[in-house]
């Protein structure tokens, strides 16, 4: 079977959208999907797998599915990982299963990954359907008081985040939309109507109803 053409849109099909949210770590992107979750119901978030330990309040399955290089290793031999990458000295991989599930079911997905991530998936037989966010601080100086505050990761560690933080900025051009997280309300709006909107353009490819697509059929006969 066509891989690519099993998740083409075209009248009457419904697949779900893959959206993509970066940023440099510590500008708020967990944060922003779990409002955008709490929000909507229905998206699906999708749980990545890590060899990072847990931090505390982290839950196996909820956060992350917490597991060994080894595991991870034949996960990716397996071909199960939908994409994966090395960051900050940590494999993380994007579970392929559950997102061809959410596909074929409609519902659209929530990715928080890397720029590596975001690229892999855009590639991917599922690419036509993403679409990609990154979130920029409004300063480094703010990224790194965010990454203090959080209290979550020891100096060295956020020492090597901030260090990392202008490599990942610089891919900011290859998503669709960049917004930078200020205002936590103001973004978490902003995102809420590009995901509106999003939805709306694909309804036009797929939702079209009744009375436009006998009028089509009509042209096509
Ligand atoms: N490529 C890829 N990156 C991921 C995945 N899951 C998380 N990441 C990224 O890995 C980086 C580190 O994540 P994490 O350790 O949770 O730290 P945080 O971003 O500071 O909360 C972030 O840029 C995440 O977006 C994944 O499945 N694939
Ligand atoms: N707009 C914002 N203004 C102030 N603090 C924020 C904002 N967005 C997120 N934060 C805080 O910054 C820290 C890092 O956010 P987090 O969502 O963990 O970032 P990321 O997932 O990108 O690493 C958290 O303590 C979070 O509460």
């Amino acid at each position: 079977m066509d891989h690519a053409a099993d998740h083409r849109t075209g009248p009457g099909q419904r697949t779900g959208l893959l959206i993509i949210l970066s940023s440099p770590s510590g500008a708020g992107k967990s944060t922003l999907a779990r409002r955008l979750m709490e929000w909507d119901p229905h998206l699906r978030f999708s749980v990545s797998a890590t060899t990072r330990p847990p931090r505390p309040g982290e839950v196996d399955g909820q956060h992350y599915h917490f597991t060994t290089a080894d595991s991870f290793r034949s996960l990716v031999g397996a071909g199960q990982m939908l994409e994966h990458a090395e960051v900050f000295g940590n494999f993380y991989g994007t579970p392929r299963g559950p997102v061809e599930v959410a596909m074929r079911e409609g519902r659209d997905t929530l990715f928080d990954v890397d720029w590596q991530g975001g690229q892999q998936i855009r590639a991917s037989a599922l690419g036509s359907q993403v679409v990609s966010i990154f979130v920029l601080p409004p300063s480094l100086a703010e990224l790194e008081r965010r990454l203090r505050t959080r209290g979550q990761d020891s100096d060295q560690v956020i020492r090597g985040r901030m260090e990392k933080s202008r490599a990942e900025i610089s891919h900011w051009a290859e998503y669709d939309y960049v917004l930078i997280n200020d205002d936590l309300d103001q973004t978490e709006a902003r995102l809420r109507t590009i995901l509106m909107a999003e939805r709306l353009r694909r309804e036009r490819q797929t939702g079209l109803g009744p009375f436009v697509r006998a009028l089509m059929e009509e042209n096509e006969a």
